[in-house]
């Protein structure tokens, strides 16, 4: 299927430019060390990732990905500031992109597309994790899990983008691969592309219904041009 008439591509980055989970594990495990707490393997917490690093800090906290329990404050604050240092100090040790991102990104961005980061990941990290992968000259716009009020799945970073950038919804597809990132592009009246290879929970991405489903980042292209 072709996705006609798209001029502005908005991609999450965890779980689809980039493979962060080793690194987020190692300070995840770091900040439980430093409180005495049971560490657990890249495995499970890569069921966490996709809402932020404060629902990561509060999965970690409460072992699980259910989140309905409270997590004492004092005790959120304080493993809230543990995980920000650690991550800071290791954003891109084990961190490396998916294959055919760098080459994909490099020929859309030529054949004329304009492009952007949305990502739940706090905003500070980004651009240093995307110089040290050499991807920082590609996107026009990053947008943080904390550089609005709300995060995906709620559609308004998708909105703020295309409204910054004064191109329309219509005009512009989200590339995820969470149910975050088609459930927000969904509720902004855009198009996606769901991948294969990510996080989501370890659920299968089809089940949300994106327009396009790729196995491989670089197919992204057959959809387009
Ligand atoms: O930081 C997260 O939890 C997920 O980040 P993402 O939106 O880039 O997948
Ligand atoms: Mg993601």
């Amino acid at each position: 299927m072709k996705l006609h008439n798209k001029e502005l591509i908005l991609f999450d980055l965890d779980g689809t430019l980039i493979d962060s989970v080793p690194d987020l594990t190692l300070a995840v495990n770091e900040m439980l060390s430093a409180l005495n707490r049971k560490t657990f393997p890249e495995d499970t917490v890569r069921y966490w990732v996709g809402n932020g690093a404060q629902m990561l800090v509060k999965r970690a906290l409460l072992g699980t990905r259910e989140t309905d329990e409270e997590v004492d404050e004092v005790l959120f604050e304080k493993a809230m500031a543990l995980f920000l240092d650690f991550y800071a100090k290791h954003l891109a040790e084990s961190t490396v992109t998916y294959p055919h991102v760098e080459e994909t990104l490099r020929s859309l961005k030529n054949n004329g597309y304009r492009l952007a980061v949305i990502t739940n990941k706090p905003f500070a990290f980004v651009g240093p994790i995307l110089k040290n992968l050499g991807l920082d000259d590609l996107f026009e716009l990053i947008q943080g899990g904390d550089s609005l009020p709300q995060k995906k799945p709620n559609p308004a970073p998708l909105l703020h983008t295309c409204r910054t950038l004064g191109l329309s919804v219509e005009t512009s597809l989200m590339v995820g691969d969470s149910k975050n990132d088609i459930i927000a592009a969904k509720a902004a009246g855009m198009q996606s592309i769901g991948v294969t290879y990510g996080y989501n929970y370890g659920e299968d991405i089809a089940v949300h219904g994106p327009n396009v489903i790729v196995d491989d980042f670089a197919d992204i292209i057959k959809h387009l041009i």
